[in-house]
């Protein structure tokens, strides 16, 4: 069997990063004005999401394009400050032209929540997955040991991972909340291409277990080991530990 190397790309920095990322969804956006962008959360893709602000800026329009968001805390509203909605709302959407009535962000606690949003996957095809990785190697919410096959599913969020976001809940880790509801590895299997960007020492070993290590759930990004087609991109101090 062939080999599936992934593309790794090595910044100075974090600006770097971010214009380099973007220039790989810039490939796509230009070439297909109607594209469907599987996007994420937390501070590592905010640079990226500001390069493609400047691009609508620029002229491009995102009327067209399509969003499915990764993830999103349980039990927490979607205007409540702390939701990824708004997080999306603040750092992209709300400075481009999207269609709100186009971006996706999972929502609810249930099963038929959960399938709801696979269904309306299952109707469209992802061409670019946006990724952040967290420190325990988890890609969306799907923690250590998450079967590789699942699809949307509600998790229990680790206390390392609950930890590393209460920085965005006034250092409190009890107002974390304790569950999510997060696209499957499964799911974002099914993406056509992924962009992963990674960030600062905390995440060389999650970076190092992703690429070189086993394919295993114990780091759930080694999955992507097995997608055919994903760019990784990362700072100096986020590679620091890859062997090459
Ligand atoms: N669910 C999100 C992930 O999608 C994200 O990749 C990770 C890393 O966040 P950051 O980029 O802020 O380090 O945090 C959260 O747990």
């Amino acid at each position: 069997m062939e080999e599936i190397q992934m593309k790794v790309i090595v910044c100075e920095n974090y600006d770097e990063m971010s214009a380099k990322a973007f220039g790989v969804m810039k490939e796509l956006l230009d070439a297909k004005k109607d594209a469907v962008l599987g996007l994420a959360t937390g501070s590592s893709p905010v640079g990226l999401y500001k390069e493609m602000i400047q691009y609508h800026k620029d002229g491009y329009s995102y009327k067209d394009i399509k969003s499915y968001n990764l993830d999103e805390y349980v039990g927490i509203d979607r205007k409540d400050p702390q939701s990824y909605y708004t997080f999306m709302y603040e750092n992209l959407f709300k400075d481009i032209d999207i269609d709100l009535n186009n971006t996706h962000v999972p929502y609810g606690n249930t099963e038929t929540d959960c399938k709801a949003y696979e269904d309306a996957l299952s109707e469209v095809s992802i061409d670019l997955q946006v990724l952040g990785i967290g420190q325990n190697g988890h890609i969306g919410f799907n923690e250590p040991g998450t079967p590789f096959e699942e699809l949307t599913h509600i998790v229990d969020l680790t206390e390392n991972t609950r930890e590393a976001n209460a920085r965005f809940f006034d250092n409190d880790i009890n107002k974390v909340p304790t569950q999510a509801i997060t696209m499957g590895i499964g799911t974002i299997m099914k993406s056509k291409k992924v962009l992963l960007v990674a960030n600062g020492e905390n995440k060389a070993d999650a970076v190092k277990a992703m690429i070189e290590g086993p394919i295993d759930t114990a780091c759930a990004a080694s999955a992507l080991q097995n997608h055919a087609d994903v760019v990784v991109v990362l700072d100096k101090a986020a590679a620091s530990k890859l062997s090459k």
